[in-house]
């Protein structure tokens, strides 16, 4: 069974009377990538500082590790690896000797603290730029130290917050892979939080889905479909003549339909809960009738990011009943 690494419960957090988290309950368990995705202002940042014991909530509750963060913020601190959107490294100061300095800062011996950094620094792919100073280092290459800087204390878990902002596609691509990688090899959870659908949902095993301080729904992404699109996850849209009523009949009694919506004369909308593409077309050529076009398509990601956080509707041809 999974072990639970982050535990909140009912966490709110208010600021002029508006809530920035809204009672917010949620589970991670060791070991997965978790993807927080919510617009600008959703209030991402504000439930990770909460996690880190760096604000406290007006209420609710949370604990990492086991250790509450809003009593014990040193505690979590040494379990918990931060990444923020904007680093600090010293600019003048050599990529291995920025790590060296983070590992003197949490009491890691000398010796020691060289072993991990260059070890880490080999393992994010920096180790033919470890003595260059990092203000000659490309975004995406202070993101890779960024991530070694986290590493260097071993902590449990690591958040990120908008890892790949500011890089170009082929390092966002190279970043998240080296995300997964680490969270593999080192069998370390990690929360990402983003605004960035697609890069969530390549690396991600679960996602939360935030809007206005609110959880909407949480899972892989078969299981938030379902939590938002209930049981007519499947959508087959056909254009078929002639549509008389007997074909809507017989296409109601498919084992699998939900409901049907007619579009215009000729082509309809059949809401599923599986893939029952052939059956559709079997039934049609049955009551004679000429099917002119068939396609499916079932809820992923992208409509659940359309609805959700551009202005809550998907296009008309996908609406659901
Ligand atoms: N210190 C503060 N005082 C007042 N309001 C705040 C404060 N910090 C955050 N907020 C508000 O709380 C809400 C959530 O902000 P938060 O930064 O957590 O969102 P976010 O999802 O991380 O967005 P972003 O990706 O832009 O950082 C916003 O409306 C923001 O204006």
């Amino acid at each position: 069974m999974s072990e639970t690494i982050i535990t909140i419960e009912e966490l709110t957090k208010i600021y002029d009377d508006k809530p920035a988290v809204d009672r917010l309950s949620l589970s991670i368990n060791k070991g997965e990538v978790f993807g927080l995705l919510g617009p600008n202002g959703a209030g991402k940042s504000t439930t990770i500082f909460m996690l880190l014991g760096l604000i406290e909530p007006t209420s609710g509750s949370l604990q990492v590790c086991g250790i509450n963060s809003t009593n014990n913020p040193i505690e979590v601190k040494k379990l918990v690896g931060y990444l923020p959107d904007d680093l600090g490294f010293y600019q003048n100061m050599s990529g291995l000797e920025n790590l060296i300095y983070t590992a003197s800062l949490n009491s890691i011996p000398r010796k020691e603290a060289e072993t991990r950094a260059r070890r880490l620094l080999e393992q994010v792919g920096l180790e033919n730029a470890m003595d260059k100073k990092v203000g000659k280092y490309s975004r995406g290459m202070k993101q890779r130290l960024g991530l070694a800087d986290v590493l260097i204390k071993e902590p449990e878990i690591i958040i990120l917050d908008e890892p790949t902002l500011g890089i170009d596609p082929k390092g966002v691509q190279e970043l998240l892979k080296l995300i997964k990688k680490l969270n593999k090899e080192n069998n370390i959870t990690v929360l990402l939080s983003s605004h960035h659908l697609h890069q969530v949902q390549q690396i991600c095993d679960r996602v939360g889905i935030f809007v206005d301080g609110q959880l909407l729904a949480q899972g892989n992404v078969e299981d938030l479909a379902h939590q938002l699109f209930g049981e007519q996850s499947y959508v087959i849209s056909v254009e078929v003549k002639p549509l008389h009523e007997g074909l809507l009949h017989e296409l109601q009694n498919i084992f699998g339909v939900k409901s049907i919506k007619r579009v215009n004369d000729s082509s309809i909308d059949i809401y599923c809960n599986k893939e029952i593409t052939p059956e559709i077309s079997e039934t049609i050529v049955e009551q004679h009738a000429s099917l002119y076009s068939i396609n499916n398509k079932s809820y992923g990601l992208d409509e659940i990011y359309h609805l959700y956080f551009e202005g809550r509707e998907i296009d008309e041809t996908t609406t659901i009943p």
